[in-house]
């Protein structure tokens, strides 16, 4: 994207490269009240990603995987996550890719996906957005094991939780990702408006 007229960077240096970058700008920012002022701000970018929410009408249920996140122990919460399956573009096709990464990571091949927004993660310091899908499954939509990749250190559970008790299980702080809550709120949504 082209630098607005208020934003001058005056330097950008690499601090890490290697899964991600990361870079520590040091910009000029022109306020609102037509002040410029110098800030320093470090951004990480490790790509974009997918995540999708499968919805089971027939027996009320959303597919859901839980796994080790390593950064949410260092946060001092339990890392065994419960989230809507996602992953990584790697500079593929959002759809392609969240289709490949239900087949990875729970076993079950969709046919219709429906592609709702997309979203920035944490826009104060990564400049990942991430596209959301939603799509609708049945058991025999399953074509293989699931669980991810355990050359790739994935070891995923898969798991099909009624839509009332996933709603109860983010009031009740199990489920404490973000996407997750954001596709489980839009799937109540859709169903109460119709
Ligand atoms: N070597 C190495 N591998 C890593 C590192 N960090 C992650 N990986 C590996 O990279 C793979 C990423 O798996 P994906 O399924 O593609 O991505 P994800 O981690 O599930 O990401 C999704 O969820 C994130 C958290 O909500 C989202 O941020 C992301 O956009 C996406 O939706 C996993 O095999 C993981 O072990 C690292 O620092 N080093
Ligand atoms: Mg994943």
């Amino acid at each position: 994207m082209s630098t607005p007229d208020y934003l001058k960077v005056s330097d950008s240096e690499v601090l890490s490269n290697s899964w991600g970058t990361l870079t520590r700008h040091r910009i000029e920012y022109r306020r609102r009240d037509g002040d410029w002022q110098e800030q320093v701000r470090e951004v990480y970018d490790r790509g974009h990603g997918a995540t999708c929410l499968l919805y089971d009408p027939e027996r009320n249920c959303v597919l859901l995987t839980r796994q080790f996140r390593l950064p949410v122990w260092a946060a001092g919460r339990d890392p065994m996550l419960i989230e809507a399956p996602a992953g990584l573009l790697e500079g593929a096709h959002p759809e392609d890719r969240m289709r490949a990464e239900l087949i990875e990571e729970t076993g079950f091949e969709v046919s219709d996906l429906e592609h709702l927004f997309d979203a920035f993660s944490s826009p104060g310091s990564v400049t990942e957005y991430v596209a959301f899908f939603r799509g609708t499954y049945h058991l025999k939509d399953k074509v293989a094991e699931g669980g991810g990749k355990e050359t790739e250190g994935e070891d995923i559970e898969v798991m099909h939780v009624p839509l009332d008790q996933a709603l109860e299980m983010i009031r009740s702080g199990e489920i404490m990702d973000a996407k997750t809550i954001i596709l489980l709120q839009e799937l109540a949504l859709r169903r109460l408006t119709g």
